[in-house]
């Protein structure tokens, strides 16, 4: 579902943010991506819905080759696979219900099926009560939970996290947890990047610790294993 063989990412100052990435991640799977700051986590994930693309070696996501994707079919990749930030990034000007519907609308879907999908995801994050909020009268965690609706409105066979709860509190980043866990529950695939070591010790998943570019250990179950 997703593999990495040899990849080499390379930006343009000099930075090697990846140095021979192999890897594996089968349907299903829920996988945090731990190590120091500037280990190339993000990098390494951002190679996954290609915000980046790899200098060398294959990446293939749902049987989709990215050395090979040309740029007009990003957007079909990207139909693919759900992305959750750190900070959110939800559009400002538009509510709750509307930050999620975008995702929809941009390809075509039926107002009924908008509506439905839509309400569908409010009620599984918990905000149907909040669907005519805009995001500036949210909390993070309310926030992020639109974020985590838009990411699976489009029912992605996988999920990609970069910090999901790095911008909340503890009781907020579990509550987080427990929706990626529900998401996961129902097969979909979670990739999340985290510096939260009571969570990956807690919550035990598949646990890829990268550093230096590469990838130093790769546990199923494993711990956190890194200071701060
Ligand atoms: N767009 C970029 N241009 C140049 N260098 C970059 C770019 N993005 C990241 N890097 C560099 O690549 C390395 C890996 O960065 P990356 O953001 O992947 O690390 P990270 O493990 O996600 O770090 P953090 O935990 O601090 O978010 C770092 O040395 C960083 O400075």
């Amino acid at each position: 579902m997703i593999v990495m063989k040899n990849v080499y990412k390379k930006y343009p100052n000099g930075v090697v943010a990846a140095n021979g990435i192999n890897i594996e991640i089968k349907r299903g799977e829920f996988v945090y991506v731990v190590g120091p700051s500037g280990a190339g986590k993000s990098t390494f994930i951002k190679m996954m819905y290609r915000e980046e693309a790899s200098t060398t070696g294959d990446i293939i996501i749902n049987g989709i080759n990215l050395a090979t994707l040309r740029n007009k079919h990003i957007p079909y990749l990207r139909r693919q696979i759900g992305v959750v930030f750190q900070d959110f990034k939800l559009l400002p000007k538009l509510n709750v219900y509307e930050n999620v519907a975008f995702a929809l609308e941009v390809i075509e879907e039926s107002p009924e099926e908008i509506r439905e999908k839509v309400n569908d995801v409010l009620a599984l994050v918990g905000l149907t009560q909040k669907a005519r909020m805009f995001p500036n009268e949210l909390s993070g965690g309310e926030q992020q939970r639109v974020s985590i609706a838009r990411s699976i409105v489009n029912v992605p066979k996988v999920v990609i996290a970069d910090e999901p709860t790095g911008n909340l509190d503890p009781e907020t980043s579990w509550e987080i947890m427990r929706i990626f866990e529900q998401i996961n529950a129902r097969g979909t695939t979670i990739v999340m990047a985290t510096h939260n070591r009571e969570i990956v010790n807690t919550i035990r998943h598949r646990v890829i610790a990268v550093d230096g570019g590469l990838i130093t250990r790769d546990e199923y179950g494993g711990e956190y294993g890194y200071e701060g």
